[in-house]
């Protein structure tokens, strides 16, 4: 499944209405939450809805993330064991550290053997939201073949590093950048953490953006009303679209000349600019932003 993941609604698994039109919200992944949204005297009833939702709701072209417990709960292996066996597109794994992402990943293979789905087909994204999981994260993703992404938690991380958490952002400046980094080298998504003032369309706008810059690909929300801001911040402006496009034009008369580098008003244009330019355009024609002749629309 090739999801664009700019933003991931996460709703507590023990919600049927929230869980029942979490399809028709816009968000291009849904987390269903078995962990912190539900209290421990809810867990084994939202395992179970989670469960019959996945079961009997058309999520058509949304990726369905269940966030399962950590292993070292008495919740996790119940969740992965029940909600493995009705094929969620992937499992986000809380509090993400190296072996835990092992021995998710060989549960995993066991139940799709089981249950003759394909193996490897439920696909693990690593919620790094410890300072260990932090200074771990390449060999965190590399734990499995299965980790399409992470996704920074900066609540649970602040929390243990005994820092406050700002709506500004500053303490987290690392961590998104070490994340954003990391998950660039290895070719994976990295889904900035959720700004949490529901209300505040401004700061969500700011926080949103500030992800991006550092090279985040997506953000997770944890209200509907969010999806549209992270959408339009992560989607090229027309005007990237238009410079992306000229790129792309000039590069093709330069290739006729054999040239490699060259100037397009006054700046020069080489090949990381040029890889940028592609990146943008693919975006724009995954996001329908480009014509197929490929004018910006
Ligand atoms: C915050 C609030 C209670 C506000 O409620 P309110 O009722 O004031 O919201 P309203 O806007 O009034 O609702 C208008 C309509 O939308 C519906 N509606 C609302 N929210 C919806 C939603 N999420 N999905 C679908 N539908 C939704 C609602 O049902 C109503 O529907 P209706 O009645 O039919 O009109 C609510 O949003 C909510 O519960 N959010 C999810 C919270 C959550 O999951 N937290 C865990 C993930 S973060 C974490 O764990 C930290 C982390 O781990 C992060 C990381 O890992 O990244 C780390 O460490 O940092
Ligand atoms: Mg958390």
């Amino acid at each position: 499944m090739e999801t664009l993941r700019r933003s991931m609604l996460f709703m507590p698994g023990n919600s049927p209405r929230m869980l029942q039109d979490a399809a028709i919200l816009g968000a291009d992944s849904i987390i269903l939450d078995l962990e912190d949204a539900v209290s421990l005297t809810e867990k084994d009833s939202a395992r179970i809805l989670v469960r019959e939702a996945i079961k009997t709701i058309d999520y058509s072209a949304v990726e369905v993330i269940v966030r399962v417990n950590p292993l070292d709960t008495e919740f996790g292996a119940p969740d992965i064991d029940v909600i493995a066996r009705v094929q969620p597109h992937t499992l986000l794994i809380p509090k993400a550290n190296e072996d835990e992402i092992r021995l998710v990943d060989k549960i995993l293979t066991k139940i799709e053997a089981e249950e003759g789905f394909p193996s490897g087909g439920i696909k693990i994204i690593a919620l790094i939201e410890t300072a260990l999981g932090l200074e771990n994260v390449f060999n965190v993703i590399k734990a499995s073949p299965r980790t399409v992404g992470v996704l920074l938690g900066g609540e649970d991380l602040t929390a243990d590093l005994g820092i406050e958490r700002t709506k500004e952002g500053e303490e987290i400046f690392y961590a998104r950048n070490k994340v954003a980094t990391v998950c660039r080298a290895l070719k994976v998504d990295a889904i900035d953490t959720p700004f949490t003032d529901t209300n505040d369309h401004e700061g969500l706008n700011k926080d949103t953006a500030r992800g991006k810059g550092l090279g985040l690909t997506g953000k997770a929300a944890i209200n509907p009303r969010q999806i549209e801001t992270i959408h339009s911040v992560f989607a090229p402006t027309q005007n990237e679209l238009k410079r992306a496009l000229r790129i792309l034009e000039a590069m093709e008369e330069a290739e006729k000349e054999g040239q490699g580098v060259f100037s397009l008003d006054g700046k020069m244009i080489d090949a990381p600019v040029i890889n940028r330019a592609k990146r943008i355009v693919d975006q724009g024609v995954r996001l329908g932003l480009i014509s197929g002749e490929g004018g910006a629309k």
